[in-house]
């Protein structure tokens, strides 16, 4: 019941679905404090599912989701937010019409101290100086690795305890995920504790501490990232057998 030691999210048995159908059913899953997590598995897997569980977006149907030792399900995503869970979600949906400066303000909407948003605001901008050199510009003009970067930001801007990732690698040219796996490292580097979904098997197991395999709404596998990137059935169904 207790977990495993350090772990800031444990989670339990938990069941999710839409209309009549369980789409993640009674899995298990821990994250470390400070560990890069990834979620791997094929389309429709339940990947998705699973992060708009963790940050309340989707309500759990059964199980329970600890976070730093206090229970998220079934609490509103506003206060799984507040705890400290942020997600960035698939298709980076940021802010079309409003600025990029705006749209990182929004991501500290929970922060009342004005001299803190410009603190991290100040990181931020640091970490991808593309968006500084633009703070005026719509994000909806951004290309698809700079919408990314934007909604990063936005989830940093949050100084989130765990940062959900889906799919960001998602429909980039290869020049962005390179930049946006580097910039997973370099948050890694930092110890912020990461649950990564990805379709890029391959990038999602070089860059995580610990690695779990979904199929059908269930955990198939999990281990070590190192082990879970050499089991031959890992490597035959996501890897490419080449
Ligand atoms: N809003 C929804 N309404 C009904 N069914 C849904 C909805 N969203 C997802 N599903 C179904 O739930 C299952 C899991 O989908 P999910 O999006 O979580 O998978 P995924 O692993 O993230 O896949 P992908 O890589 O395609 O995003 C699928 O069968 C999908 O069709």
């Amino acid at each position: 019941m207790s977990g495993s030691p350090g772990s800031v999210l444990e989670v339990r048995g938990l069941t999710l679905g839409y209309g009549r159908t369980d789409a993640v059913k009674g899995i298990d899953l821990d994250v470390a404090d400070g560990a890069v997590v990834s979620l791997i598995g094929a389309n429709g897997a339940g990947k998705t599912t699973t992060l708009r569980g963790l940050s309340g977006l989707l309500r759990a149907r059964s199980g329970s989701v600890k976070f730093a030792g206090a229970e998220m399900a079934g609490q509103s995503a506003y206060k799984i937010a507040r705890a400290g869970i942020v997600q960035v979600p698939e298709g980076r949906q940021v802010f079309a019409n409003m600025t990029i400066d705006e749209n990182l303000r929004m991501g500290a909407y929970l922060v009342a101290d004005a001299a803190e948003i410009q603190r991290r605001r100040q990181g931020v901008l640091d970490r991808f100086p593309r968006l500084g050199e633009r703070l005026q510009q719509l994000a909806g003009l951004l290309s698809g690795g700079e919408q990314q970067m934007l909604a990063m930001g936005r989830a940093l801007m949050a100084d989130p305890k765990l940062l959900l990732l889906d799919e960001p690698s998602m429909g980039l040219a290869p020049l962005f995920i390179e930049e946006i796996f580097q910039i997973i490292r370099a948050l890694k580097a930092e110890r912020r504790t990461i649950l990564l979904v990805e379709q890029n098997a391959q990038a999602a197991l070089e860059v995580a501490d610990h690695a779990y395999v979904l199929e059908t709404g269930r955990i198939k596998l999990h281990g070590p990232a190192a082990e879970i990137a050499n089991n031959p059935e890992v490597i035959a169904a996501y890897l490419g057998a080449a």
